[in-house]
C-alpha cells in the first residue's frame, strides 16, 4: 500500500506531522507528503512552492516511512489532484494499492474538486478527522450528500484498504485530534505572538532565517496579499 498526502502545507505544522504519522501506523505504509505548487482551492500562497517543500523536508526529517515527493512542483497549472493521481498510477501500474490522504474538512468539499468522481478509479480515499470539522454519516448526509452518496458503498475498514488498488474511502481516527491550522499558524507569526511550538524547532528557525510570514499582510484573505509561487 502507497499512500499519498497533498496539501499547500503554507507553512507545515505539526498537525499535519501528526496525520501523516497516524497514516504510516495505521495503514502500515510509507507516506508521501507532496506540496502543491498552486492549489486549486487557494487563490495564493504565502510562501513559494520551493520554500515550502524545503520546510517539509525539515518537518519530517529522521521521521521512519515519511518523504516528500515534489512532483507537483514540476507540473504547470493548477494542482488538481486527479492529474496528480494519473501520473502515480502510470508510475505504480494498475494493480498497486494506492491511497490519498485528506483532512475531514476537505472530505466536506471534495464533490467541489476537479473531475472528483474518477478519484476513486485512481485511488482510495481516506480522511482523517479534523477539530470543527469532525465528519461522520450524519454531517455528510447534511452537508455533502453527493459525497456521502459516492462513498456510500465504498466505505471499508482501514485494513482492508491494501486488498485492492483503488475505490474505497476509510476514515481514520486520531488518538489526539490536533488544532493547527496554516491560517492561524501565519496569524500569529505577523502578529509576533506565540507559535513556535506549533512546528518542529527546525522548521522554526528556518521560518525565522527566512523571514516568512512576517507581513502583516498575511492576516489578509490570501487573493489580496500574497504572491503567485
Ligand atoms: N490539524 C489538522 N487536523 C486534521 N487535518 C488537517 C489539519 N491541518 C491540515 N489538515 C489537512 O491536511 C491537508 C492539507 O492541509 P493544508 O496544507 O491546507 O493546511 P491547513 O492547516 O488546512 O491550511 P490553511 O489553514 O491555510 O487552510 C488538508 O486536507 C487539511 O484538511
Ligand atoms: O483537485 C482539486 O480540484 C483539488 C481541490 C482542492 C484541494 N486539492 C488538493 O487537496 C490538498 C489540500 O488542499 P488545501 O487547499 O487544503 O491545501 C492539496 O493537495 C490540493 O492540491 C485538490
Amino acid at each position: 500500500m502507497r499512500v499519498f498526502y497533498g496539501g499547500s502545507f503554507d507553512p507545515v505544522h505539526n498537525g499535519h506531522v501528526a496525520i501523516a504519522r497516524a497514516a504510516r501506523d495505521a495503514l502500515h505504509a510509507e507516506v508521501a507528503l507532496l506540496p502543491a505548487r498552486d492549489p486549486p482551492h487557494k487563490a495564493a500562497t504565502h510562501a513559494d512552492a520551493e520554500q515550502r517543500a524545503e520546510l517539509l523536508e525539515l518537518a519530517i526529517e529522521g521521521e521512519p516511512a515519511l518523504r516528500v515527493d515534489r512532483r507537483e512542483l514540476h507540473r504547470a497549472g493548477p494542482s488538481y489532484t486527479c492529474d496528480t493521481l494519473a501520473e502515480l498510477r502510470a508510475d505504480l501500474g494498475g494493480s498497486a494499492p494506492l491511497a490519498w490522504l485528506i483532512g475531514a474538512d476537505s472530505l466536506l468539499q471534495l464533490h467541489t474538486w476537479h473531475r472528483w468522481r474518477e478519484l476513486f478509479d485512481l485511488a482510495h480515499i481516506v480522511a482523517v478527522q479534523r477539530p470543527g470539522a469532525e465528519v461522520d454519516a450524519a454531517r455528510l448526509r447534511a452537508e455533502a450528500p453527493q459525497v456521502l452518496a459516492e462513498i456510500g458503498q465504498r466505505w471499508l475498514p482501514p485494513d482492508a484498504l491494501a486488498d485492492s488498488p483503488h475505490g474505497g474511502f476509510a476514515l481514520l481516527p486520531l488518538a489526539e485530534l490536533r488544532p493547527e491550522s496554516s491560517t492561524e499558524l501565519r496569524r500569529r507569526i505577523a502578529a509576533g505572538e506565540q507559535w513556535r511550538d506549533w512546528v518542529p524547532e527546525r522548521v522554526a528557525a528556518r521560518i525565522v532565517q527566512l523571514n516568512l510570514y512576517r507581513d502583516p499582510a498575511v492576516i489578509l484573505p490570501a487573493s489580496s496579499s500574497s504572491v503567485r509561487p
